[in-house]
């Protein structure tokens, strides 16, 4: 008997897969550079053909990302962003008519500091369809894990190139999607990535029948493609990210607002292959 699944991006993936197409995931710090230009970006990306999104917590202290993605969660901090409001965001995203799965996106300490049971009573309520954790220790995973499943929302599980042999422990009794990363170090637009990349998300997919989307260093049309070939998704951040802080100058003028917000729409449309572009 299949589970009849009401969880958006369980349902967006099966589409995707009968369309025989690879989900377009962006990132964005949400906050950056304000959360009123966050809703008008997420609408942008919507029409750009985005499939989910990552909506980014800001965090003081982001181990994981490069430099990109430090500045836009310093300038999204100059307000205060907290966990909440990044929920509250995704709920006013809904409500204004996006259909998206909407991914939040936070490391571990906001969810602490927000207290565990009241960010599961919360993010059911506010539209969230996944969670990614990218510093949730190993040991509380399995509670963590506990918790998504009560609240119906995916847990997404990153592994590494080096998981190798901790690849069927990490992405056991996971949901949603797997997240491959492509490279080590931290995130950031790329030339090249980890040699061996294309037999890593192979294992991978040996190791799940889940959806398996890689995302670290992606940033052009070419790059989307050569993974959209072989995963069921394609994660874009810093490139993106970066994009957004170009052009917040014509953000914040108001004669020039819709232009910069015209131009995150055509940057991200023209990273989807050709033959999939919705514009
Ligand atoms: O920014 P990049 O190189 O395109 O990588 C995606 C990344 O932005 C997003 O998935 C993400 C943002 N911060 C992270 C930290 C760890 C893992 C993943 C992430």
């Amino acid at each position: 008997m299949t589970t009849e699944t009401t969880n958006r991006m369980d349902v967006t993936f099966q589409n995707l897969k009968q369309q025989g197409r690879a989900a377009l995931i962006p990132f964005l710090t949400v906050g950056d550079p304000d959360l009123e230009t966050t809703l008008a970006i997420i609408q942008e990306l919507e029409a750009a053909g985005a499939d989910m999104l990552e909506l980014g917590v800001p965090y003081s202290d982001p181990l994981a990302d490069g430099p990109v993605i430090q500045r836009a969660s310093a300038r999204a901090l100059k307000s205060s962003i907290h966990v909440r409001t990044c929920m509250e965001t995704a709920l006013k995203a809904r409500q204004a008519g996006s259909t998206l799965p909407f991914i939040l996106f936070t490391y571990y300490n906001p969810v602490l500091q927000m207290g565990l049971d009241k960010f599961f009573a919360e993010v059911n309520n506010h539209e969230i369809s996944g969670l990614i954790i990218p510093d949730l220790p190993v040991e509380e995973s399995a509670d963590m894990r506990r918790r998504s499943r009560e609240a119906g929302v995916n847990l997404i599980p990153l592994v590494a190139p080096t998981s190798s042999e901790r690849i069927a422990k990490i992405v056991s009794g996971a949901s949603g999607f797997v997240y491959c990363v492509s490279s080590l170090g931290v995130t950031g637009e790329r030339s090249s990535f980890h040699a061996g990349v294309e037999e890593f998300i192979g294992s991978v997919r040996q190791a799940t029948d889940l959806p398996v989307a890689v995302g670290f260093g992606i940033s052009t049309s070419e790059q989307v493609a050569r993974f959209a070939s072989i995963c069921d998704g394609v994660v874009v951040g810093s490139a993106i990210v970066r994009k957004v802080e170009d052009v917040i100058p014509l953000l914040d003028n108001p004669a020039t607002r819709s232009e910069g917000l015209l131009q995150i729409r055509e940057f991200v449309a023209q990273l989807r292959p050709a033959e999939s572009r919705s514009l």
